[in-house]
């Protein structure tokens, strides 16, 4: 259906104040949020071409391979270099991906000081992880790196946890800003609060609204929150930790700005001290695909059975992620790829295809926006190829899922 309200007075941000309480309280009650429940099998608005309503179970099952088989490949022989064994079409093609986007030699990999680490420009690993928990893996999908800036969607979930959404919501809006992640010329006195939670003002002023009664239990609740999500225990990287401690007069000077506004409370070495380390944990690839294929299950790590998240605040993630995920080629990134994600300096991006998987890729050479260069081709193609975009009329994303279990062998 389409929906329309006319209602003359105009409210915050010259919107029809009639018109968002009526979209707002619709929404809510109807569940109509496009992230709402994205786990559950039918879904309004995920209607399949040729059906005059949602598809259900059936109906996908008489789709079976015949309607799917044109648009993917076909496998060409049978392999085996998967996570967990698994010969498949879609196998296949992130091998190809691989093989056609390791030459790519743009971009530069961040450091936060020279030399502190050794970087290999050719690290890529591509890894998708679906919500039965099947891993799809190509590359250096084991290879540690830094989380970085995909911590701020976790820690985000946490604030929301630790003190539900509308607090938060006062504390931290979710307007995207256009501007480097890192920038500092909006957090000002008139907006009362950092843009969203997922540039750094935002995101510390999210760090600084986790619990917990001392820094050390702070940080072992931020830790506790990854391994929920990831299924195994993760580390800090220590030198790290403290190189960007030491280097970060950007982040100092934003949480300070912050404070003198009055958008964060308490000593800031601590509130930064924790952002630093969130940032500063490792994983791998197939770690962050694990993560990303528990959003995609309504906060269900797929893997273990463990709920990481309440199921309620899953939506607002992957809504903050969609809008904000990937730094000022947000709006690029919804056009053209269209399913939530979130990048980071590590050279890794997270992404998530609602009800059906986590994908990740690493590869650390970034653009000057701060996004890994191979990662937005790989999603690019994968997007277009399968039909990933939300909005896609032609491929119901449900359909995706169904396509993957029937030809894996
Ligand atoms: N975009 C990022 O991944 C940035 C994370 C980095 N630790 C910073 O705060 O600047």
């Amino acid at each position: 259906m389409g929906i329309a309200v006319f209602s003359p007075p105009l409210g915050e941000h010259r919107k029809s104040e009639r018109g968002v309480k009526v979209f707002e309280e619709l929404a809510e009650r109807f569940n109509l949020h496009v992230f709402h429940g994205v786990s559950q099998e039918v879904t309004v608005g995920r209607c399949e071409r040729g059906f005059d309503r949602p598809p259900r179970r059936s109906d996908r099952a008489k789709l079976g391979n015949k309607t799917l088989s044109t648009p993917y490949l076909e496998t060409e022989e049978e392999r085996d270099r998967s996570g967990n064994g698994i010969h498949s079409p879609f196998q296949d093609f992130l091998e190809q991906l691989h093989q056609k986007y390791l030459p790519l030699r743009d971009g530069t990999p961040y450091l936060s000081e020279p030399d502190l680490v050794e970087i290999n420009p050719d690290w890529f690993g591509i890894c998708a992880v679906t919500v039965d928990g099947d891993v799809y893996a190509v590359g250096d999908y084991e290879q540690p790196f830094l989380i970085q800036s995909i911590s701020k969607v976790f820690a985000y979930g946490m604030a929301l946890s630790d003190r539900g959404r509308d607090y938060v919501l006062q504390k931290v809006d979710v307007e995207p800003t256009g501007d480097a992640y890192n920038s500092i010329v909006k957090v000002e006195e008139s907006s009362k609060r950092p843009h969203n939670p997922m540039v750094n003002a935002g995101a510390i002023a999210t760090t600084n609204l986790i619990l917990g009664n001392s820094p050390a239990k702070r940080l072992n609740r931020v830790l506790e929150m990854y391994k929920r999500f990831i299924g195994h225990k993760v580390f800090v990287d220590t030198p790290t930790f403290v190189s960007e401690q030491h280097c970060g007069d950007r982040n100092w000077a934003i949480s300070y700005l912050l404070r003198n506004f009055g958008m964060i409370e308490g000593s800031i070495s601590e509130t930064l001290d924790l952002y630093l380390q969130q940032c500063s944990a490792i994983v791998n690839c197939r770690d962050l695909a694990v993560m990303g294929a528990t959003l995609a299950n309504d906060g269900i790590n797929p893997m273990t059975g463990t709920r990481a998240i309440a199921a309620p605040y899953v939506r607002d993630l992957l809504s903050v992620m969609y809008t904000c995920g990937m730094y000022d080629f947000a709006g690029a990134w919804v056009y053209n790829v269209g399913f939530p994600a979130k990048s980071g300096v590590g050279g890794g991006i997270i992404a998530v295809v609602p009800g059906q998987m986590g994908i990740a890729v690493f590869s650390p050479p970034l653009d000057k926006r701060g996004n890994s260069v191979r990662g937005i081709k790989v999603f690019e193609e994968l997007s277009q190829r399968f039909g990933l975009h939300i909005f896609d009329p032609t491929t119901s994303v449900d359909t995706f899922l169904q396509w993957m279990r029937e030809t894996r062998t």
